[in-house]
């Protein structure tokens, strides 16, 4: 647990510019059986505790939103009351629908919105602070991601490879996805089809979205491996 914890839940909502929203409504099915993911322990504390906390740790965020599992919610507020400020409300079926439960309790006074998956539970406050920096320095869309280190197949249905993409062009990529508050919301009210991240609805209603530098540590818990090399990360200090 960070030592600043409590002045950082005193001071949340006093200061800052940005709204995070934290969608934690996955059933967490590739993890396997166990419950809700956000709610699956990392050393002896849910997913959703280790993110929040390094959400509230971000100097400039003013407003924590969690869309957490329908079922869970006053459980959720009560998990999270002594690690900081937030608003629960009962997330949706699809991780977009649970953004934009959470992107409908920030107010308009907020103009910049991250979205974090609670999943990448080991996200620096570092990288939230640069994603921010970006849409407060103009950039209405912007995303952490980082290069990928594998070769890239193109298969058919049957596995047969198609040919190999060039890999200097591709991202794998992250949360916190950071947006100016009108973009996100003109992109989530616009929406056709549910896609697995925020900017690709921004980039659907064809606004710009870049790409700032991510982090290893922004790591997707996803699968039973994924919770072990948290583990050993969070044990590297
Ligand atoms: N209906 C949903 C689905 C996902 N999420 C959240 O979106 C983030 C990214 O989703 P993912 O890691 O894929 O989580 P799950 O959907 O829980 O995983 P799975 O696909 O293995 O069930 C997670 O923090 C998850 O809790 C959400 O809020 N609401
Ligand atoms: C938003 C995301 O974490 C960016 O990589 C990802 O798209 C979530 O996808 P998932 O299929 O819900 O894991």
């Amino acid at each position: 647990m960070f030592s600043q914890d409590r002045d950082v839940t005193a001071q949340l909502r006093a200061r800052g510019d940005v709204a995070v929203l934290v969608p934690a409504a996955g059933a967490g099915l590739r993890l396997g059986p166990g419950g809700p993911k956000a709610l699956r322990l990392l050393a002896g504390e849910p997913l959703l505790v280790h993110a929040v906390r390094r959400v509230a740790a971000a100097p400039s965020v003013r407003l924590i939103v969690v869309a957490a599992p329908a079922a869970e919610v006053e459980a959720v507020r009560e998990l999270l009351a002594p690690v900081a400020p937030v608003t629960v409300v009962a997330g949706g079926a699809e991780r977009q629908e649970s953004v934009a439960r959470a992107l409908a309790q920030v107010p308009a006074d907020i103009e910049i919105v991250l979205v974090h998956d609670a999943a990448r539970a080991l996200t620096p406050p570092d990288l939230i602070e640069s994603v921010a920096a970006a849409v407060r320095d103009g950039h209405p869309a912007v995303i952490p991601a980082l290069p990928v280190v594998d070769t890239i197949k193109e298969v058919d249905p049957g596995e047969t490879v198609l040919g190999t993409v060039d890999r200097s062009v591709l991202r794998s990529v992250q949360t916190p996805q950071g947006f100016r508050h009108d973009v996100l919301a003109a992109a989530h009210a616009a929406a056709a089809d549910h896609l697995t991240d925020d900017a690709g609805l921004v980039e659907k209603a064809g606004r710009p979205v870049i790409c700032v530098p991510g982090s290893e540590l922004a790591m997707k818990i996803t699968r039973p491996l994924d919770l072990i090399l948290a583990e050993a990360l969070l044990n590297l200090g």
